[in-house]
């Protein structure tokens, strides 16, 4: 049994220095979100219903649980951290977290929430912000999949895919590194919020990572997505930046590769959202510091109660993290790639006691063991026009982020 209180406090200017330095919890984008503090429960998942057991597990808990909660917003309340595995056979842990001590920050207000478990009479962690650990720099080096191995993967599913196997699929490499003793993970967190403000930062369980990719996000029973696919490198200056944003919204292989990723997401929504989801016809250009993606939003209203949780149940593995079709690109990956993706390309996010929540996909991520071992991992969509030196040009700018986090 769990209760929860919820209280306004003063306004807060930073969620990062409250945050434990060697286990964050933290979901934010532009200074807005959640973090966590300390463990009331901590329940891990495996298998091929993963996402969806944890779904019907959260519904009982809050059931059950006792809240006062007179804020009454998305993500006030009793709330648990969420990050999955990507595949069903990973050696990962999913893990939904639900902290003893959660605080918020959105739209000028900020709260705190104590969470206390029947029979434990301690008090819940204090939100008190402190000084970060000294800072660091370490390379990540290529891991299980090095540069030329990857172009080589690379070649394999083109031609998978001009046998007419599939249409699409993601294929990912990494890079690992380790932290030094004492490696405060705040600091790497403060330079992904701050070199990408528009992307989701995430620290959970380990996992790490600032995605600019919005898997499922509920509030008040309306459900909206933001679907990425198709890249291109920003350009050096203004007029070189304008005609690759340019080339990329006028490219038949991104434009396909994007229209599957759509379809997936839509396909998936729609038992959820009867009156109909609406998507642009168009998808524009989303400015990253790194990169330009062709992006879509999504937006619908639910028919159903299904929490946020449920939708990325329904959505995950999306043809944006897997291909297309979906099936068949999990067995190509599986067949091809010898990595453990880990939670990278997995659902990452948060859910209230109302089933509101944010969640998005794993990207831009490293797991961090907590022995300090660092793997982190970036991909691409590969399709019957894709070049292996062009792919691998373009995971190097998806782990710009990452690299320069830690370095
Ligand atoms: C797979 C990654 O990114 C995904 C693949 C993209 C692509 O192939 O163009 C673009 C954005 C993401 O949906 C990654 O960042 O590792």
């Amino acid at each position: 049994m769990l209760a929860a209180r919820t209280r306004v406090v003063d306004p807060l200017t930073s969620l990062l220095p409250i945050l434990d330095a060697r286990a964050p919890l933290l979901f934010m984008r532009r200074g807005e979100g959640v973090a966590g503090l300390g463990e009331a429960v901590r329940l891990t998942f495996r298998g091929a219903d993963r996402i969806a057991q944890a779904a019907e597990t959260w519904r009982r808990i809050t059931a059950s649980a006792t809240i006062d909660d007179p804020v009454r917003k998305s993500g006030t309340g009793l709330l648990a951290f969420g990050a999955f595995t990507f595949d069903e056979r990973s050696a990962f842990e999913s893990v939904l977290i639900v902290p003893r001590t959660i605080v918020g920050r959105r739209d000028g207000v900020s709260w705190v929430t104590e969470v206390r478990v029947a029979g434990d009479e301690t008090e819940p962690p204090a939100a008190v912000a402190h000084e970060l650990g000294a800072e660091f720099r370490l390379s990540l080096l290529p891991g299980e999949v090095g540069p030329a191995r990857f172009r080589e993967l690379v070649a394999d599913a083109v031609s998978r895919i001009r046998a007419g196997e599939l249409r699409k699929v993601v294929l990912a490499r990494d890079l690992v590194g380790h932290l030094p003793e004492g490696g405060d993970l705040r600091r790497v967190l403060a330079e992904l919020a701050l070199g990408y403000p528009d992307t989701w930062t995430f620290a959970i369980d380990g996992h790490l990572g600032s995605s600019p990719e919005t898997l499922a996000r509920v509030s008040h029973g309306k459900v909206t997505a933001r679907v990425l696919a198709g890249s291109i490198a920003r350009g050096a200056d203004a007029e070189s930046d304008h005609a690759a944003a340019l080339r990329l919204a006028t490219s038949t292989k991104d434009l396909d590769e994007h229209s599957y990723a759509v379809q997936s997401v839509l396909d998936a929504l729609a038992p959820h959202a009867r009156s109909g989801i609406s998507a642009s016809e168009i998808p524009f250009a989303l400015k990253l510091p790194n990169l330009w993606h062709l992006a879509t939003n999504i937006e619908g209203v639910l028919s159903d109660v299904s929490s946020a949780l449920d939708l990325a149940a329904a959505l995950h593995p999306t043809a944006a993290v897997a291909g297309t079709p979906t099936a068949k690109a999990l067995e190509v990956i599986h067949e091809l790639e010898p990595l453990d993706r880990g939670r990278y390309g997995g659902p990452v996010g948060w859910v209230d006691a109302a089933g509101d929540g944010k969640w998005a996909v794993s990207l831009r991520s490293a797991e961090v063991s907590p022995e300090g071992d660092i793997r982190a991992y970036a991909g691409g969509g590969i399709l019957a026009a894709s070049d292996p030196d062009v792919e691998l040009a373009e995971t190097k700018l998806k782990f710009r982020p990452i690299v320069e986090a830690f370095g």
